[in-house]
């Protein structure tokens, strides 16, 4: 049998070998549309994401306009080579000989003294005072990385138009009524600028002036080059002013900060650093205590304990805790003057079925929290709801909660995944955990791939709410990392059309066991991700292709299911045994959608459509994390989801376009198709988005079994004569006990409602 090949993680092909494979796999695109098989397996990539780091994590590096002139006018005659003008050893083969290439990646080296790793960076910055890029050259290489800065709110005066915005102004079409709206409302006032981009990560000790050991950390972790996200958002969190230079926006108490870019890109050491960063300064000052300072909100505890994870990691030999929130904590915090309680509504969706909101951990008695000391924490993270109960100081809200304390400590309020805590979803609990941090210089930062429009009015609201409350000012920036809301640009989509729902039952085993070389795409290897609508999908798919996997080569506990009922240690258990690489097809639903990183996975399958753009953007971001490339996406739809198979066709469309990839020769989604696909009412896609394509929510003919149709009406037929002899014989008791009844002879029943045949 194949499988043993098909399921073989063995692969750790050459450098070189690599390199010729990643150039294969630009040029073969074995995306389909309609199951339209595009190119013979044979033929297609074996690049995997699983098969090895990739040197270069950034996504984009576009020529800088001007820059080889400007770098050969720099270099100086006899001057010693710097980090300003290394050489191009960048893969992408973009930057010629000559050129600046500031991210270039470099040799570890260690110090000859301390034995301590250093980065080539750190080498030449110890050499040489480091220079500030002049606007002209910030605005160069932002635009390079394809790093946008608007001001949203807070500002000062300054900075300049928002160029695209006014270009999109002038070209609009009839219909565009909301723009004019927005116009007169002044929103085109918004302000771009070009702060300082983080060049090397060796900057951050010698310009930005963080911690000697978490620089040391960043570079044990084996980071060489900071992705996109983290060259724009390190000197602007770190050292506001200096990064921002002249840009005149008042950044005096600091900035808040919306953080968009693509999934995989490395946000969350951009969000911790800068928070591990502030503790140890006001350490510096002298002191010492563990004062919970910064809240890190995700929205499951997955995320939020990977979370954990990486800021340890970062944190190591500073003496910085960073603790993840349970039930049986004790924080410290101050209870509410009895005016400034307020009640909040706990609005856990029942409707969904993955509200990750819940907290089973943690069997201590609450009613000891009084008597227990105060944990120690610097940087807590937390889900919101646990945070929730402890602020409220109940056990199990109800539909309403009072809070009841404050963390007037916090001044630093990060919501990884912003988009999904300030949605309906979650919005109010992530509200009221923002009005519990009560000191005047909280700043807030909200990170996602995703963030749609009504979600940073929001925050900008909200801001200037809190700003005419507490007398501070602080100017709203956001950042988004190449196109806003689309895919990572660095994988493979693929969609896949079958007429029923048993035909991706049928798909999905062929591209685990694929029969021939004719058959559509590339195998997916695992370890890759299966996401499902319902916990009851991911469990029956779960139960369907358990056995699919041969004893000799693991057997059933090769393929796992995670989800939102289970408990909390089998949780961790199955996603350490993924990690782990034990578990090698990994079914779940949107639980495992968002920020959660396993660095290998070779792809992922929509088995059931994903309820939104977004949503798509994350179920695929789990491949291709840290620019590595060769993921997979691939998604199935049947008849029901052609309603809703735009938005993902769109995402896919944009992401590809990003990846120069369009046309008839390269694109997944070809323009016929795009046209052919039905617009989607608003009311339809908020629909789809809280509760899934609807037939799918109750099993019956969309449930996921092997039998046929013809086998299924079989069964149901029996099955519906057995209910139907039984209700005969209780409506032959029931009309016995009604003429004993009538007669005053016992007592009356009910008679059961039939629920009638399935399918
Ligand atoms: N500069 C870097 N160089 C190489 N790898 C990096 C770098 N920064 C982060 N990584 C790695 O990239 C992976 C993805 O990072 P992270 O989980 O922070 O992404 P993210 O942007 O938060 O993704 P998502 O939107 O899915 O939450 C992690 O394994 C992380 O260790």
């Amino acid at each position: 049998m194949d499988i043993f090949k098909v399921l073989s993680r063995g692969i750790k092909p050459t450098q070189s070998k690599r390199s010729a494979q990643a150039a294969a796999s630009t040029t073969t695109n074995t995306a389909s549309a309609g199951s339209t098989s595009a190119k013979p397996a044979a033929a297609t990539t074996t690049v995997l994401p699983s098969a090895g780091a990739r040197p270069n994590p950034q996504l984009y590096h576009d020529e800088i306009p001007g820059a080889s002139q400007r770098g050969k006018k720099r270099k100086r005659k006899g001057s010693k080579k710097t980090d300003d003008d290394a050489v191009p050893e960048n893969e992408d083969g973009d930057v010629s000989d000559g050129d600046v290439d500031f991210f270039a990646p470099k040799e570890e080296q260690k110090d000859s003294q301390t034995n301590r790793v250093v980065d080539e960076d750190e080498v030449q910055q110890k050499k040489r005072k480091p220079k500030l890029l002049d606007r002209e050259e910030c605005r160069a290489v932002l635009r390079s990385h394809r790093l946008k800065f608007t001001v949203l709110s807070g500002s000062g005066v300054g900075g300049e138009e928002d160029e695209p915005a006014r270009k999109k102004v002038k070209g609009k079409k009839k219909g565009d009524k909301r723009e004019e709206d927005d116009d007169k409302k002044g929103k085109k006032e918004k302000l771009q600028v070009y702060p300082q981009p983080l060049r090397a990560f060796g900057e951050l000790r010698y310009t930005y002036d963080l911690h000697t050991t978490v620089s040391d950390n960043i570079v044990r972790q084996g980071f060489r080059v900071p992705t996109e996200v983290q060259m724009g958002s390190l000197p602007l969190l770190l050292r506001p002013g200096m990064a921002l230079g002249d840009a005149e926006v008042n950044v005096e108490r600091g900035v808040d900060f919306l953080g968009i870019a693509p999934t995989g890109s490395g946000k969350t050491i951009s969000f911790l650093i800068p928070a591990i960063d502030g503790i140890l300064k006001r350490r510096r000052e002298g002191d010492e205590e563990h004062v919970m300072e910064a809240v890190v909100v995700a929205p499951t505890r997955e995320l939020a304990s990977q979370i954990v994870n990486e800021g340890r990691k970062l944190a190591i030999g500073t003496g910085v805790r960073v603790v993840l929130m349970k039930r049986s904590l004790r924080l410290a915090a101050e209870d509410l003057a009895k005016g400034e309680e307020h009640e909040q509504e706990d609005n856990e969706d029942e409707e969904s079925g993955e509200s990750e909101a819940e907290e089973s951990e943690g069997s201590e008695d609450e009613h000891d929290q009084g008597a227990k000391p105060v944990a120690k924490v610097d940087i807590l993270v937390t889900t919101p709801k646990i945070l929730l109960n402890f602020l409220s100081g109940e056990k199990a809200p109800g539909k309403k909660v009072t809070v009841r304390k404050a963390m007037p400590s916090v001044r630093s309020l990060i919501l990884d995944e912003a988009d999904v805590l300030l949605d309906p979803l979650f919005r109010k609990q992530t509200m009221a955990i923002w009005r519990a941090c009560t000191n005047p210089d909280l700043n807030l930062t909200c990170w996602s791939a995703t963030m749609a429009s009504n979600i940073e009015s929001l925050v900008a609201k909200e801001l200037e709410k809190r700003s005419k409350r507490v007398g501070v000012t602080r100017p709203l920036i956001r950042l988004v990392v190449g196109l806003k809301d689309t895919a990572v640009p660095n994988i493979t989509h693929k969609l896949t059309y079958t007429a029923t729902e048993q035909g991706k039952l049928l798909a999905l085993r062929q591209l685990l066991h694929p029969v021939s070389s004719a058959d559509s795409g590339p195998p997916l290897r695992p370890p890759f991700l299966v996401f499902t609508q319902t916990i009851e999908r991911a469990q029956a798919l779960h139960d369907e292709l358990q056995y699919d996997i041969p004893l000799e080569a693991g057997g059933s506990a090769r393929v796992a299911v995670l989800h939102s009922s289970l408990g909390d240690s089998a949780r961790s258990k199955i996603m350490a045994r993924f990690r782990a690489g034990e578990v090698w097809v990994l079914i779940t639903t949107d639980v495992l959608a968002r920020g959660v990183d396993f660095a290998g996975v070779n792809g992922v399958v929509n088995y059931d459509v994903p309820g939104s753009a977004a949503a798509y953007v994350h179920r695929a971001g789990r491949t291709g994390r840290a620019g590595r490339e060769g993921g997979v996406a691939v998604t199935f739809y049947t008849k029901d989801d052609i309603p809703f198979v735009k938005s993902v066709a769109n995402v896919i469309a944009a992401s590809e376009k990003q990846a120069s990839k369009t046309g008839t020769e390269g694109a997944t989604v070809q323009k016929w198709l795009l046209d052919a696909l039905p617009k989607v009412a608003k009311e339809d896609k908020r629909k789809l988005k809280v509760r899934g394509v609807e037939s799918r929510r109750q099993g019956g003919k969309a449930s996921i079994t092997t039998k046929s149709t013809w086998e299924r009406r079989r069964e149901n037929n029996r099955l519906g004569a057995i209910e139907a002899s039984k209700r005969r014989k209780r409506m032959a008791a029931q009309s016995a006990v009604g003429d004993a009844e009538r007669d005053g002879d016992g007592e009356g029943g009910e008679a059961e409602e039939w629920s009638g045949l399935e399918d």
